[in-house]
């Protein structure tokens, strides 16, 4: 079972690109600022751009019909601004097709939102909004999650735990392509992708793809004891 993108577009942002993911994928997506990360998590969602094709397990995705997309592809934006005080406890059942409690219930558990659950969430810190945005985007169990940036404004035990929580997942066999700039979180991931101008540059295992020369080129880094330094 697999994920397959073909010719994924979008005017001046992203190049015809064509995508593969294998049951359990468990990918970061890397990239300077505007290299079209958001780009195409958009495309491959479907919100944004064209494709010739879009099949999650076989099925073509679609445009619409929002029930049948939400049970393919969860998209965790990287916006997470909300203008209305909705409760915690519906925003996380907020969803086109139906929530399982249960499941709800484990992911208030694991991300420690009891304390939150009746308090609106236009009024949560940055970091406890993103940790009820991943809640939402994986209680309805999508195939494949797109996250945008899940780990930005996370303290380190909480970016840490997210990745465990999302590696559980991908063993589980749905497919995950996040977005995120911390090159430490995107060691732990499986296979990275790395976007440079609109176009996908390079993609292979995370530890090798960040050894390569090119890797370092892109962001204009030079290597540095253990880390980097602007080149
Ligand atoms: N709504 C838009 N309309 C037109 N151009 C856009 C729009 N959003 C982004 N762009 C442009 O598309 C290019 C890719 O942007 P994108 O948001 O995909 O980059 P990104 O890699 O996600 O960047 P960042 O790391 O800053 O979040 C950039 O040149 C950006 O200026």
């Amino acid at each position: 079972m697999t994920a397959t993108f073909t010719s994924l577009s979008l005017e001046m942002r992203l190049e015809p690109t064509d995508l593969k993911l294998a049951d359990g994928a468990f990918v970061a997506l890397v990239g300077p600022n505007g290299s079209g990360k958001t780009s195409l998590l958009h495309a491959m969602a479907g919100i944004a751009g064209d494709a010739t094709a879009r099949t999650i397990d076989g099925e073509p995705v679609p445009q619409g019909q929002p029930a049948r997309r939400a049970r393919l592809i969860g998209l965790m934006p990287a916006n997470r601004a909300l203008a209305w005080p909705i409760p915690v406890r519906d925003l996380l059942s907020l969803s086109p097709v139906p929530v399982d409690p249960e499941r709800v219930a484990s992911l208030v558990k694991r991300l420690e939102l009891t304390d939150l659950i009746d308090r609106p969430a236009n009024a949560l810190s940055t970091g406890e909004r993103a940790r009820v945005f991943l809640a939402r985007t994986l209680a309805s169990r999508p195939r494949l999650l797109l996250l945008d940036e899940p780990l930005a404004n996370l303290d380190p035990y909480w970016a840490l735990s997210i990745v465990d929580l999302l590696r559980e997942e991908a063993r589980g066999g749905t497919m995950i392509v996040t977005a995120m700039h911390d090159f430490a979180l995107a060691r732990r991931f499986d296979r990275m992708l790395l976007m440079h101008e609109g176009r996908l540059a390079l993609d292979g295992p995370s530890s090798e793809t960040m050894r390569k020369e090119r890797f370092a080129n892109i962001f204009r880094l030079a290597p540095e004891g253990e880390g980097w330094r602007p080149a």
